[in-house]
């Protein structure tokens, strides 16, 4: 006997969730299929508890930057208060207020694992060895997250290792720590392993962040080398082995040879796809590709959101995704979608392509949103790049001794920024006013009059449109 849904969501991380709620809100039915924690990755082992580990380091870092609390910090870090924020962060890893936040939603919870079996149609196998089968009316989303890449290094395999999720949940601070991968998840997680007493390395094969501007990414190496972070940059692990001690030995190109209590792989995630049983609708799970809406290509009733769906694998990123694409299929069941969504409309996932935002949140933090400047003359537009030291009376009343970098990218033909990046303490939140400005697609003449509030931060608009020339 087959359970009917009007929308079947597979997986009830944060874009699972957002799907299946704009789906009920939409007045269509919807089941959410979870095989694990309901609230994902995010929840559990990636943003809440890592930040949670980092801003107890931020703040006590921020304080001793101030002449007056400085001298009122006498102390470190205490660790094991650390830990117990984390771990009220996860809720102690259970998710009980997530599931009663499901059902209030409206929303029906099925646990277990799911795999379609047919065009709209799933079996779901739960913990217990019960199979549950389920109907879709309308559409089935994808919202299966991403799994952590292991770099092929010879040995890796065989040797015991943390992932980030490993990281994120452990109960100890290793005394010394590698960090193999050099993107955000590994400069986060090593500045936070720094601050709560560990001797870290990070080992990165090209630099640091390099996704990022070079003067972003300095600021950003600078805050982890006066924490003690090691930064070897452009060089690849050759060689991973376990040593005599429980630790770990990783013999670098070059011939340099690393020891350290525990070894964190940090190398990039891939979308979570396998044993959904897609190569039987003709889709490899390796290259889903999805339009606007989030339609996987090549059919008309499967969609996906959030990391599976392979765009940028960030938390409000997949929660866009999820509130477009459950919008779009409410529409299309209502008969009120019938053509290709246009730019910026309800239903078209834009923002994906032209206004990604991202925070690193090590410390000083670094926050970019739109298009980089190769990017700008890809898509076809005349950037004028405009980069300037954040030094501004704001700053100085949030750091004695505050040192910020931003860049802004002007559309010179039309006059309206297309992106931003901020390196510095606190510029996290600076991001907002950036993003609305690229996606409100505002001419300069008319920010001119947005006024920053004296002092703070954002100053630094009035500074980069002075510098521009206005
Ligand atoms: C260390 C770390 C820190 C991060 N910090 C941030 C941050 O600060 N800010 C930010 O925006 N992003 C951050 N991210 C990225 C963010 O965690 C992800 O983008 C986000 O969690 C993805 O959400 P999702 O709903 O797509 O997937 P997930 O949260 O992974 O949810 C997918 C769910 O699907 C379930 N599932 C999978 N297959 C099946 C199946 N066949 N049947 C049933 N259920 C299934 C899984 O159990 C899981 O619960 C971080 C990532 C890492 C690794
Ligand atoms: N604050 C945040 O928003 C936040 C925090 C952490 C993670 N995330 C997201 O989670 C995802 C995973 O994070 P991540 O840092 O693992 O991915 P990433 O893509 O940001 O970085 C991966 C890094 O690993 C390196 N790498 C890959 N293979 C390697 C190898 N064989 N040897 C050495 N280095 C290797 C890459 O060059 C890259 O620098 C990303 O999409 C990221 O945006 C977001």
């Amino acid at each position: 006997m087959e359970s009917e849904y009007d929308v079947i969501v597979i997986g009830a991380g944060a874009a699972g969730e957002n799907a299946a709620d704009r789906v009920v809100k939409g007045g269509l039915s919807a089941a959410l299929v979870e095989s694990d924690l309901v609230g994902g990755a995010c929840s559990y082992w990636a943003c809440e508890p890592s930040k949670a580990l980092l801003r107890p380091g931020t703040a006590l870092h921020a304080a001793r930057r101030v002449p007056g609390s400085r001298e009122a910090v006498t102390g470190t870090l205490d660790v094991a208060a650390v830990l117990k924020h984390r771990d009220e962060a996860v809720n102690s890893w259970d998710d009980q207020s997530q599931v009663e936040w499901v059902d209030g939603a409206g929303i029906t919870l099925v646990r277990g694992r799911a795999r379609l079996t047919g065009a709209k149609r799933l079996t779901v196998d739960d913990a217990n060895g019960n199979h549950f089968d389920l109907l879709a009316r309308h559409a089935v989303v994808l919202a299966t997250g991403s799994r952590p890449s292991t770099p092929k290094v010879p040995g890796l395999q065989h040797t015991p290792h943390w992932t980030t999720a490993d990281a994120t949940s452990t109960r100890e601070v290793p005394e010394s720590l590698v960090v193999l991968g050099a993107g955000v998840a590994g400069s986060e997680l090593a500045q936070a392993f720094a601050r709560l007493g560990s001797r870290v390395t990070v080992l990165a094969r090209g630099s640091l962040l390099s996704a990022f501007p070079e003067d972003a990414r300095e600021l950003v190496a600078g805050g982890l080398r006066a924490d003690g972070v090691e930064i070897i940059e452009g060089v690849s692990a050759e060689l991973v082995e376990s040593t005599d001690d429980g630790g770990v030995k990783v013999t670098l190109s070059g011939g340099r040879t690393l020891e350290a209590a525990r070894l964190l792989v940090a190398a990039g995630r891939r979308p979570a796809l396998d044993g959904l049983g897609l190569p039987a609708f003709g889709i490899e799970p390796t290259s889903l590709r999805v339009d606007d809406t989030g339609l996987v290509l090549g059919n008309s009733w499967l969609y996906a959101v959030g990391d599976c769906s392979g765009r940028a694998m960030l938390t409000h990123q997949g929660k866009y995704q999820a509130r477009i694409t459950g919008d779009a299929i409410v529409a299309r069941t209502k008969g009120e979608l019938d053509k290709r969504p246009t730019r910026w409309s309800r239903y078209a996932r834009t923002a994906d392509e032209l206004a990604v935002p991202q925070v690193v949140f090590t410390d000083p933090e670094l926050a970019m949103v739109g298009l980089s400047e190769e990017e700008a003359w890809e898509h076809g537009i005349r950037v004028r790049v405009v980069d300037l030291p954040i030094s501004v009376a704001g700053a100085w009343q949030l750091a004695e001794d505050y040192e910020g970098w931003a860049r802004f990218l002007v559309d010179e033909d039309r006059r309206t920024l297309v992106g931003a990046c901020f390196a510095g303490p606190d510029v996290a939140e600076l991001l907002q006013s950036a993003t609305i400005a690229v996606v409100g697609e505002v001419p300069l003449d008319r920010l001119w009059h947005a006024i920053p509030s004296f002092p703070t931060v954002s100053e630094i608009w009035l500074r980069f449109l002075e510098a521009y020339g206005l």
